[in-house]
């Protein structure tokens, strides 16, 4: 199983960290524009094979795409991070042509490849990612919904002073500081609904500091954050790679379900070796279908600026 990381910057460094640490692929190919970026990263990664005990061979090029020919999976992570203050959307300038080129580079190397965008403003350079390769939709995944769940769940443990393996929880929706819909009506502490220990305002202040866990790192980091995005990334990864049919919240092409068209926006699915192997459909309250329309209108407008 070969994967190609493109950007070897801190998310894709990460990503391709923990996908080797996972051991399940025979190959991981770094891919950064920067001169010599992407060999040193690999070469410093393989330096930790043998005390981190994995056998996946990591390489690193300089923009060939020759090297990443055969690729099963790429993960697309090149791009600018937002600073401090600003929101995802304002990268789309920058990285809306990077993830052009990108994809396009990807796809007539490895024409059977499954693309996982991570890069900012996700859920609009998904939707971008459709447009320029046309490749079918279980083969292009948005990565946001996992790393926002995750959030979900340490902010949950956190309210009910519970181990992190004691909780589970979902984040729907776009990924964007507004957009996200964590479904706190769902969240539980082993199957018992969270509801039950929380108080409707604790919940809320789950909710809303779920939503901006993107911010609140990037205030204190000076940068995005990285190490929760590249465990996320490589979980996605690795459902595919091992054919797990696990389901995570993923950016997918909707064509009806959820009531939306024509955009890419989280929803559950369930990743195997094909990709998106089916987009589940649960019943949303009316609260939290309103919610996700709000935020597939959020979605469109972004999309909307690749237009201009
Ligand atoms: N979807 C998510 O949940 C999520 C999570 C974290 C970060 N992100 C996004 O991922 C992106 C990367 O974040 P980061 O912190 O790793 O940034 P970074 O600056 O550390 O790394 C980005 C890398 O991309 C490289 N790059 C730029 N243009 C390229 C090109 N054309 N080809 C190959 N490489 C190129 C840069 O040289 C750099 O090394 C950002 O857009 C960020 O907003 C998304
Ligand atoms: O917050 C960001 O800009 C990066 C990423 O989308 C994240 O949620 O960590």
């Amino acid at each position: 199983m070969k994967v190609t990381v493109v950007g070897a910057g801190a998310v894709g460094a990460s990503c391709a960290e923990y996908i080797a640490i996972k051991d399940f692929a025979s190959e991981v190919v770094l891919v950064d524009i920067k001169e010599g970026y992407a060999e040193g990263k690999a070469m410093d990664l393989m330096q930790t094979a043998s005390l981190n005990g994995f056998d996946t061979k990591i390489t690193g090029t300089t923009g060939d795409y020759t090297k990443t020919a055969g690729s099963h999976i790429a993960v697309i992570t090149s791009g600018i991070p937002r600073k401090p203050g600003m929101t995802r959307e304002e990268l789309i300038g920058i990285n809306a042509g990077i993830v052009k080129t990108v994809s396009e580079n990807l796809v007539k190397h490895s024409p059977d490849v499954i693309l996982i965008v991570v890069s900012n403003p996700m859920d609009t350079m998904t939707y971008l990612a459709h447009k320029v390769t046309g490749l079918p939709k279980n083969r292009i995944i948005g990565m946001g919904g996992a790393l926002d769940s995750a959030r979900f769940k340490y902010r949950l443990a956190e309210a009910l002073e519970a181990p992190i393996s004691d909780v589970d929880g979902m984040v729907i929706g776009g990924h964007s500081d507004k957009g996200m819909v964590p479904l706190t009506r769902l969240a539980t502490r082993n199957s018992v609904l969270a509801s039950e220990f929380l108080s409707e305002d604790r919940l809320n202040q789950v909710l809303e500091d779920t939503k901006v866990g993107g911010a609140t790192l990037t205030k204190l980091l000076g940068t995005s954050a990285w190490y929760a995005p590249g465990a996320a990334v490589s979980g996605l990864v690795q459902a595919i790679a091992c054919d797990q049919k696990k389901m995570f919240p993923c950016s997918t092409l909707l064509e009806g379900e959820y009531g939306l068209n024509d955009l890419c926006i989280g929803v559950p699915v369930l990743l195997g070796k094909n990709g998106i192997e089916k987009i589940v459909e649960i019943e949303l309250t009316d609260a939290e279908k309103a919610k996700m329309q709000e935020s597939a209108a959020g979605v469109k407008a972004t999309n909307g600026l690749l237009d201009a």
